[in-house]
Order: C-alpha cells, then structure tokens, then sequence
C-alpha cells in the first residue's frame, strides 16, 4: 500500500526545513519496503499568494484524503496586518480535520544534555497535551471596535472530556502520572476543566493526578521538570508552555508534534513558526522537523522501527556536535541533515551481512 503524505511547506523557513525533513524521509525508506506518495499544497502565506486564501480548497481536499499531513511553518511579517492571514489557515485546518489532541514531548536525552540551559536535573521526558480546536483562538464573540477588543475562552464539556482521556490514555502507557494546568483561580472555564478532569480520572485509579496553576507550572517547567509525566492543558496555555519547555532542551527548533482527531489523518509539524529572522540564511535547525517526520512514521504508518532509526541518527548527530546555531553550532541545515543521512545509511551498512 501507497502512503499518501499531503505536504505543506509554507513560509519563511518552512520550505528549508521541509526539504531537510522529506530528504530524511526518502533516505530512511529506502529497502523498507515503505512506499509513499508526497502531495505538496499551498498552505499559509503561500496559500494566500498563490489562491488568495491561507487554506486553499484544494489544499484542504487533499489533505483530508490522504494519510498523514506533513506541515513546516506559516506566518511571517509580509502578510502581518492583512485581511486574509497565513495563521487563519493554520487554525482552518486544525478546524476541519477536527485535530483536537496536540502531543508536544520535551525530552532531554543524554545526547541533548549538553545543549541544556537546565544543569544538575534528573532526566526530563515529559509530554504537553495541549486542546487544539477550542479555547480562546475560536471562541466568539470576538470583536474589535474603536473602543476595545474582544476575545472569548469558551469550552464545552465534551472538548475536555475528549482531550482529557488521551491525556489519561497516554499516562496509561508513560509513567502514570497527569498534571492539569489551568488558572482555576480565576477563571470559570478552569474550574471546568477541574471539575471534568476529576471526575474522569476516577476512571483510570492507576494514573495519579494533580493540578498546578500555569504561573506556577512555567515556574516549575524550570525549576523541577522532572515532576511532570503528562501535562493536560487548554490551548493558549499550552501554546505558551510547549515553547517554554522546548528552550529546556537547548533549542524550541528541536521540538516536534502530533495534532490528532478521531478518525482521519493526523498533522505531523515542529511546534515553532516560521522564524522569519533566520529565513534564507540555510541555518535553520532541521531536528523539529525531521522528528515530526519520525512521529509521523511512528503514529500513521506503524513504522517505529524506521522512526527510531532517525532518532538514532539525530541523537549521534548533536553528540558529535554537528549542530545549528540555535544549538550554539556552526552546521548549516544542511550540513546537519546530511550528517544525520550519513548516520542512518552508515547504521544499515555496518548491520550488512558479508557478501563474500
Ligand atoms: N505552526 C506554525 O506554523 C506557527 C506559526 N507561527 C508564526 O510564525 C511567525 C514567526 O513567529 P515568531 O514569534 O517569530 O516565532 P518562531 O517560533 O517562528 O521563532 C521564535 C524564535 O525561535 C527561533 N527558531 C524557531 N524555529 C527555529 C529553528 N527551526 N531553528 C532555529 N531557530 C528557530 C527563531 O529564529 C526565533 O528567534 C509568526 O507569523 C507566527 O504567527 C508561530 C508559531 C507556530
Ligand atoms: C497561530 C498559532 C496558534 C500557532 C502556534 O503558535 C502554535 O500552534 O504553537
Ligand atoms: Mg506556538
């Protein structure tokens, strides 16, 4: 069977960090008996200068038939301030292919260590469950008049729910433990959130549970990670904390993510934007997006063991310091990802059988 990838490249340093990924991608298949069809759609800024529309149609169409979705990064200062924006696109698609369960691991390996800004903690390996489809980036009434602006944070039972059992699935397969991160202090959509996630955890009595405010949780993402298993939060919040939690691992351009609905394909994309300061420079750091290739082979395509073979490449990668300047390197993009092919290729030919 044909995998059908659909490919969305989009803006700034999307397309550099797109190619490293697909290149790694071609590499890791090949013998695998792993075949796959790329289908490369506007998205985002170059969604709204090739249609006139961040999700075009068509892009749209393709991407809800195929198997995964491969996204780089959107957005940037030419189209700050439009009327049609590159991240109106990103939430759509998020929108129409109801990925409402947002997986960002931090992990900070033995080969990152080295990179960590963090010195002297126990391992770090946690994951942020972030709610994708709800939260303030949709609730309405928004509006903006010559007076004020407004935004809503509006949730329904049925959104927590939903998110609230992958979290508690997931601990079921990590170390058993959920933090909910809200503001249940303050606001009336936490207290929610508390009382739903509470009453669902008496479903899963293996899976200890506690909660943290999310001023005090960015404190301790700093200062104790190693506490966290799963963290369970809504959108905005875990948009903030995923960035923070990436910096721990040294660099947020090493992070990648899973977005998943019910059924239909899963979106695979680093958890960063676009970095319009570093765009075309050819040093952006390629492991988010190769790592979001890795997940994908992982959770579409039942393909651990090749997602591993790339974890092992970028793990004997940054050991050896062929690292971007994110990392504190000298490598280019290219530089890294040609070293981390070297690596897979050089795993494979050193496991070859004799030919005598
Ligand atoms: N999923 C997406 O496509 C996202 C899009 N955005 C959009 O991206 C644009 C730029 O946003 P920013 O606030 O600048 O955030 P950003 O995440 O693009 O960049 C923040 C900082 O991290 C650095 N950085 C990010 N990825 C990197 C990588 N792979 N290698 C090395 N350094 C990296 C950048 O150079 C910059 O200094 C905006 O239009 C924003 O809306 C922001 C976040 C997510
Ligand atoms: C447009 C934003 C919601 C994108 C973002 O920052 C993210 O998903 O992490
Ligand atoms: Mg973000």
């Amino acid at each position: 069977m044909t995998a059908n990838i659909t490919v969305l490249a989009g803006d700034y340093i999307g397309p550099e960090i797109m190619a490293a990924g697909l290149k790694v991608l071609a590499a890791v298949s090949e013998d695998q008996n792993f075949d796959y069809e790329l289908h490369e759609m506007p998205f985002g800024g170059a969604g709204i200068d090739q249609t006139g529309e961040p999700l075009p149609a068509e892009t749209l169409k393709t991407a809800q038939q195929s198997d995964a979705v491969l996204l780089a990064a959107i957005g940037g200062p030419k189209w700050d301030g439009a009327s049609k924006t590159p991240e109106q696109g990103l939430l759509a698609i998020r929108k129409a292919l109801n990925l409402f369960a947002n997986i960002r691991p931090t992990e900070i390996s033995t080969a990152m260590q080295q990179y960590s800004p963090l010195k002297n903690t126990e391992p770090v390996d946690f994951v942020i469950v972030r709610e994708l489809t709800s939260g303030i980036y949709f609730g309405t009434p928004r509006e903006t008049t010559a007076d004020y602006a407004l935004d809503t944070m509006r949730y329904t039972n049925e959104e927590i729910e939903r998110i609230t059992r992958v979290a508690f699935d997931m601990a079921m397969k990590r170390r058993k433990h959920v933090t909910l991160v809200d503001k249940a202090n303050v606001l009336d959509t936490s207290k929610l959130w508390r009382k739903i996630v509470a009453e669902i955890a008496t479903d899963y009595p293996e899976v200890t549970y506690d909660t943290s405010y999310v001023d005090a949780a960015s404190m301790k993402i700093i200062a104790s990670p190693s506490q966290f298993d799963v963290i369970l939060t809504e959108n905005l919040f875990g948009d903030i904390l995923s960035d923070e939690a990436a910096q721990t691992t040294g660099s947020l351009g090493t992070i990648p993510s899973m977005s998943r609905g019910v059924n239909g394909p899963s979106l695979y994309e680093p958890i960063h934007g676009s970095a319009p300061d570093i765009a075309g420079k050819g040093i952006a750091d390629p492991i988010s997006m190769i790592r979001s290739v890795a997940m994908m082979l992982t959770h579409s395509f039942n393909r651990d063991d090749m997602a591993k073979e790339i974890s092992d490449a970028i793990n004997q990668t940054v050991t050896a310091g062929v690292v971007t300047p994110d990392l504190g390197g000298h490598a280019t993009t290219d530089e890294m990802t040609e070293t981390i092919i070297n690596y897979i290729k050089e795993s494979r030919h050193s496991y070859e059988p004799d030919h005598v």
